[in-house]
């Protein structure tokens, strides 16, 4: 059997105290092996952001386990995970997170500069994913000075330019328009054909369509799993829209 990329077991993760405890996660389990491509979904509010932050060591959970290219995460210090985060994953924030004071290019540049690569080849291999999403013109402008759909391709580009084991991403189509989000499916496929693990949380079912494993949460847990992947014809977007029915 291969080994897993990610694994977490049995997650439990409550925000809060006393009254205002709230439980975000409870028994949450799910496996990613090398290559594989899930999309997680369901309503507002039902944990699916957390356990995107759970997975990619954002954050601890109260308890279970998570497991990232064979290292344990989640008992580890924030520049533990810090560390690791940095080698494996590649994170696109619902709130996409660009540093306004960098350049586009600047923050594309960042995950490489981070890993020691040179400034030369840093910024051409920045370029060329900048590039592949149709957002290379901006590349000296202020994120600011972007549209909202702009901004995501950008924190897409980010997230992706190291070549990350895995991609994690937060509603990465959620500010694009259908043809803004097809350039970003366009690129999320040739990655995911030369390899790249992909989990990424989506409202948007015709998205979540492209993945090989839909996986369904309700009030913080898992409630559904399907493998698209082994399906003669990949659902079409009226049957997966019954996944919430
Ligand atoms: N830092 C926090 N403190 C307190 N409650 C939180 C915190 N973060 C999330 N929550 C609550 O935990 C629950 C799960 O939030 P989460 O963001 O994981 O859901 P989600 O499924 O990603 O929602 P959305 O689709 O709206 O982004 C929500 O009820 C949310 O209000």
């Amino acid at each position: 059997m291969t080994e897993a990329l990610l694994r977490a077991t049995s997650l439990e993760r409550t925000y809060g105290g006393g009254a205002r405890e709230f439980a975000a996660l409870r028994d949450v389990s799910l496996t990613v092996a090398p290559g594989d491509w899930v999309a997680i979904t369901g309503p507002s509010g039902c944990g699916k952001s957390t356990l995107l932050h759970l997975l990619g060591g954002l954050d601890r959970p109260d308890r279970g386990e998570v497991w990232l290219a064979g290292h344990r995460i989640d008992n580890r210090d924030e520049s533990g995970r810090a560390l690791l985060r940095r080698r494996h994953v590649g994170f696109v924030f619902q709130f996409l997170n660009l540093v306004p004071t960098m350049t586009v290019i600047g923050n594309v540049e960042l995950p490489l500069v981070l890993q020691g690569v040179g400034r030369r080849e840093a910024r051409g291999r920045s370029l060329e994913i900048l590039d592949e999403l149709g957002v290379a013109d901006a590349a000296d402008a202020a994120p600011a000075e972007l549209s909202g759909g702009q901004q995501q391709r950008v924190a897409l580009a980010r997230a992706v330019v190291h070549r990350p084991d895995v991609l994690l991403a937060d509603e990465p189509t959620g500010a694009l328009d259908s043809a803004s989000a097809e350039v970003v499916l366009d690129l999320l496929r040739r990655r995911h054909g030369s390899g790249q693990s992909i989990v990424l949380v989506t409202h948007d079912h015709r998205i979540a369509a492209a993945a090989d494993r839909v996986v369904t949460m309700l009030d913080g847990q898992i409630v559904d799993e399907r493998d698209l992947a082994s399906t003669a014809a990949r659902p079409t977007y009226a049957n997966l829209i019954n996944l919430d029915g």
